[in-house]
C-alpha cells in the first residue's frame, strides 16, 4: 500500500493544493510505473521510456443522488485507455466496482487514507497480457451524492506500444501488435465504452 504524503498548510490556495497534489499523483504513479517494470524482468526505466513525456489528465467525477439507482450508472462499464489511474475515492461514499473472473461484480470499497491504483489497457498491452486493464464501473446510490477523483498517466500521442520484446523473446508469440497511442486513443473514443475490449481490436492476429 502506498501513501501519498502531502502537507498542505491552509495557507495554500485551491490553485496551490490541487497543483501539489498533480505533482505528488505523478511521483507516485511513475514510481508505480518503476517497479511494474521491475516485476516484468525490463530495466526500472523501461515504460516509463516508452510512454515518453506523458500526459497527465485529472477529471473530478460527480454523481449526484439518484432515486432509481438500478435504472443507470454513474460510469457505464469500461476500461482506462491510458498507462495507469490514481483514483482517490469519496471518503465515506461507495460506488467503485470491479468486474472479477467475467462474471460478477465486487466493490472497492474506500479506505481511509489510501488510493485506488487501476492499470490501464497500455499496460495490458506492454506487459504481452501479463498484467489486465480491469473492467470497472461506478455505481449511484438513492441517499448520497459521491466524488471521485481520477488521475490518467498517459503516453505522449506519438509514443509507439506494442509488448516489450524482451517478453515475446522466448518464443512467446506477441498478443498485440504495435501502434501509435494516438491510433489506440482515436479507436478507443470512437465506440462506446461498454462494447468488447478494446485491446481486441489490437490482437496480433487481427487484420487492420
Ligand atoms: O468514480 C469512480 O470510482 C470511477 C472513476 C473512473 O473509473 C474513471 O474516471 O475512469
Ligand atoms: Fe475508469
Amino acid at each position: 500500500m502506498f501513501h501519498v504524503n502531502m502537507c498542505l498548510e491552509y495557507t495554500q490556495t485551491v490553485g496551490e493544493i490541487i497543483s501539489t497534489y498533480c505533482r505528488e499523483v505523478r511521483l507516485l504513479g511513475l514510481r508505480l510505473l518503476g517497479l511494474i517494470s521491475l516485476s516484468l524482468g525490463l530495466e526500472e526505466d523501461y515504460i516509463e521510456k516508452v510512454l515518453g513525456e506523458q500526459e497527465q489528465h485529472m477529471a473530478v467525477n460527480y454523481y449526484p443522488q439518484c432515486p432509481e439507482p438500478d435504472l443507470t450508472y454513474g460510469l457505464p462499464k469500461h476500461t482506462d485507455p491510458n498507462a495507469i489511474t490514481i483514483l482517490l475515492q469519496d471518503p465515506k461514499v461507495s460506488g467503485l466496482q470491479v468486474l472479477k473472473d467475467g462474471n460478477h461484480w465486487i466493490a472497492v470499497n474506500p479506505r481511509p487514507n489510501a488510493l485506488v491504483i487501476n492499470l490501464g489497457d497500455q499496460l495490458q498491452a506492454l506487459s504481452n497480457g501479463a498484467y489486465k486493464s480491469v473492467w470497472h464501473r461506478a455505481v449511484v446510490n438513492a441517499a448520497q451524492e459521491r466524488m471521485s477523483v481520477a488521475s490518467f498517466l498517459c503516453p505522449c500521442n506519438s509514443s509507439v506500444i506494442g509488448p516489450a520484446p524482451s517478453l515475446v523473446a522466448h518464443g512467446d508469440a506477441p498478443v498485440y501488435r504495435s501502434y501509435t497511442y494516438d491510433e489506440y486513443y482515436k479507436k478507443f473514443w470512437s465506440r462506446n465504452l461498454d462494447q468488447e475490449h478494446c485491446l481486441e481490436l489490437f490482437r496480433s492476429s487481427q487484420l487492420h
